[in-house]
């Protein structure tokens, strides 16, 4: 199966994790080994510089071939934002950042105008940038052409479990752009994520579905396949859907002749 190309890295997983939300840590790592993910996303806020054999920095990096995209969640500006990107990477070592900006705790909603600032500034500085968008076409095209690594327009509010809200217009954002197109934020059930893929987006990142589900590490795995199943459909060339009904059973037999 063909691999999710971001900038410059390749993963073999269409799985991006999210580590909040886990009753403990060793439960985030069994759902993090149970997806075969990859690529997972941290807030910078929770790193921890003072404890480093107590952080889950450390904990994650006990598990081989894991890159970390650190995301600035809790930024409430581009200034915040650019400032987290930074000691991120110091921190981290890592070239992704996933740009996160949503100053209002009610929805959670990404602020378009800061989201864009942040992301032109930081790929200019060569990070690997993947910005949480609102699922607009517009906005995308112009963080592609700021130099975007991906986008990654919600689904619904983060964790809210509403699904492909935004279905139609996340299908906009991928008939225009030219960099992987990432579902982030509101997925409930596996199913949506197989259809996130069927659709055409590259990836899918999950948190809270995984993280408060009552077996994390089960779901993880369920997610993983439903991920896998869709790219493998989408691969296959879905049937296009039809106005009317088209009969099963051919007007013609094998031999050619009239049935
Ligand atoms: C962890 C993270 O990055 C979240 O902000 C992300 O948007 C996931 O959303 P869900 O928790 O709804 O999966």
């Amino acid at each position: 199966m063909n691999e999710l190309q971001i900038g410059t890295h390749t993963f073999s997983s269409r799985l991006i994790l999210g580590t909040g939300k886990f009753g403990n840590v060793q439960s985030m790592l069994d759902a993090i080994r149970a997806a075969g993910t990859e690529l997972v996303t941290v807030a910078l806020r929770r790193f921890n510089r003072e404890q480093v054999e107590h952080d889950l920095f450390a904990a994650l990096s006990t598990i081989e071939g894991l890159t970390l995209m650190p995301n600035t969640s809790g930024a409430s500006n581009a200034q915040e934002a650019v400032r987290a990107a930074h000691i991120s990477r110091e921190l981290s070592g890592s070239p992704f950042i996933k740009v996160e900006i949503h100053p209002n705790p009610q929805h959670l909603m990404p602020d378009p105008i800061e989201t864009y600032e942040a992301s032109r500034i930081l790929a200019s500085e060569g990070f690997l940038v993947m910005p949480y968008i609102p699922a607009d076409p517009v906005l995308a095209k112009r963080l592609e052409d700021a130099g975007c690594a991906s986008v990654m327009p919600l689904g619904s509010a983060i964790g809210s479990g509403h699904g492909l809200a935004t279905a139609e217009m996340i299908k906009l954002i991928i008939r225009e752009s030219s960099i992987p197109v990432i579902v982030d934020a509101g997925l409930r059930s596996p199913s949506e994520a197989c259809a996130a893929m069927e659709m055409g987006c590259e990836a899918v990142l999950v948190n809270s579905a995984i993280a408060a589900a009552e077996n994390p590490a089960e779901m993880a795995s369920a997610f993983n396949d439903a991920v896998k199943a869709g790219l493998k459909a989408r691969d296959a060339g879905i049937m296009p859907k039809s106005g009317s009904a088209v009969a099963t059973s051919p007007l013609t037999s094998f031999l050619g002749k009239t049935s």
